[in-house]
């Protein structure tokens, strides 16, 4: 297996004065999942353009697999598109075939007998749970089976690198949640890397083990997703995507609020509670096992659907090593917004 799956070397490309990617690099793992967020214009579509050979590159260079697409001919670059699945926002089915038939369409273009296309196809509908509708016309369907169908397509040559382009971004909340979580079943269980590019937080949060924030066609971070979900993004934009979509603090928190801690001051903290695993015990936890009281300053309900989080922002009535150890464990997710006095 190839260790380094993709990797990105200073890829710039300009369109006349504008350059749309800017010395971008960037390595990736085989079996990662890697988010990319920015706003628009950033430079997300011209990258994923590229790495599928789609946009060719003004200087740097593309490596997948150890092949450097960047100087192969168009006639080795389809052999290496082969290798890479595209899941696309507005799933691009085509209503005049079966949802088989658009499944097995790549595999009747790359010349596949009709029997092992059927067997891939039968194969792909299990594994997105799409059994029983070989025989149905997109139209038929609802957004999200329109989607499982647009992944089972992507994955039916066998892909070592899948690209999501906003692939959850014209679904409702709670069907985004059911989409994000077969890409996630898709990557465990296959080995399977994937890209996806998105504007929501959410989404990475709830899939991407590492983040990639772009802003002006350069990456202002790459990190760990639990990294910077604990506060340590260093970049503005990285910091408007986080605080973009949390909930508003009490003004009086706001105002007494310090990012470090003082003398006499307890943390306040933002935590993502995933309702139906152990992550709604720890703060029964924290108060039986380490003697420490969370007030609730604020929450909402963070995601709807089947696993229902809840995102709390708390104030701890006090904090040491050990207790910070066991909050960043038990939630990955939490982040640290700053400390006020404990008697606030
Ligand atoms: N073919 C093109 N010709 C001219 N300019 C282009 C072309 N493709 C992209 N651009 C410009 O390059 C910049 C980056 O565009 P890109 O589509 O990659 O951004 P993005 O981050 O994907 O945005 P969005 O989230 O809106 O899709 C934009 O300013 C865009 O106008």
């Amino acid at each position: 297996m190839v260790k380094n799956l993709l990797r990105v070397e200073h890829a710039t490309r300009r369109f006349g004065s504008h350059t749309a990617l800017d010395d971008v690099s960037v390595q990736l793992r085989s079996g990662e999942i890697l988010g990319i967020i920015g706003r628009s214009g950033a430079g997300k579509s011209t990258l994923l353009r590229c790495l599928n050979g789609l946009e060719r590159l003004d200087s740097g260079r593309i490596l997948i697999e150890d092949r450097d697409i960047t100087t192969l001919p168009e006639r080795e670059l389809v052999q290496v598109r082969r290798r890479i699945g595209l899941v696309f926002q507005h799933f691009n089915l085509l209503n005049s075939r079966t949802v088989a038939g658009n499944i097995e369409l790549p595999l009747k273009i790359a010349g596949a007998p009709r029997d092992k296309r059927r067997a891939r196809v039968a194969e792909l509908l299990d594994l997105v749970g799409l059994a029983g509708h070989a025989d149905k016309r997109p139209s038929q369907l609802s957004g999200g089976q329109k989607q499982r169908v647009g992944i089972a397509r992507a994955l039916v040559a066998d892909p070592a690198l899948l690209l999501c382009d906003e692939a959850t971004s014209a679904l409702d909340p709670e069907t985004t949640l059911s989409i994000l979580d077969l890409l996630h079943d898709i990557n465990r269980q296959l080995g399977l890397t994937i890209i996806l590019i998105t504007h929501e937080m959410d989404v990475i949060r709830r899939i991407a083990q590492r983040i990639l924030v772009m802003d002006h066609g350069r990456v202002v971070e790459d990190a760990e997703t639990a990294q910077v979900l604990r506060g340590a993004a260093q970049h503005a934009v990285t910091q408007a995507f986080l605080h973009g979509e949390t909930t508003p603090l009490p003004d009086r928190i706001v105002a007494l609020m310090r990012p470090d801690a003082f003398a006499g001051a307890v943390p306040v903290l933002r935590l993502a509670l995933d309702i139906e695993t152990t992550d709604a015990s720890i703060l029964s936890i924290l108060a039986h096992q380490y003697g420490i009281d969370a007030t609730m300053l604020c929450a909402r309900i963070a995601e709807g659907g089947a696993r229902i989080q809840a995102e709390c922002v708390v104030r701890l009535s006090g904090h040491d090593e050990k207790v910070m150890n066991f909050l960043h464990q038990a939630s990955p997710s939490m982040e640290v917004l700053g400390y006020v006095p404990a008697d606030s």
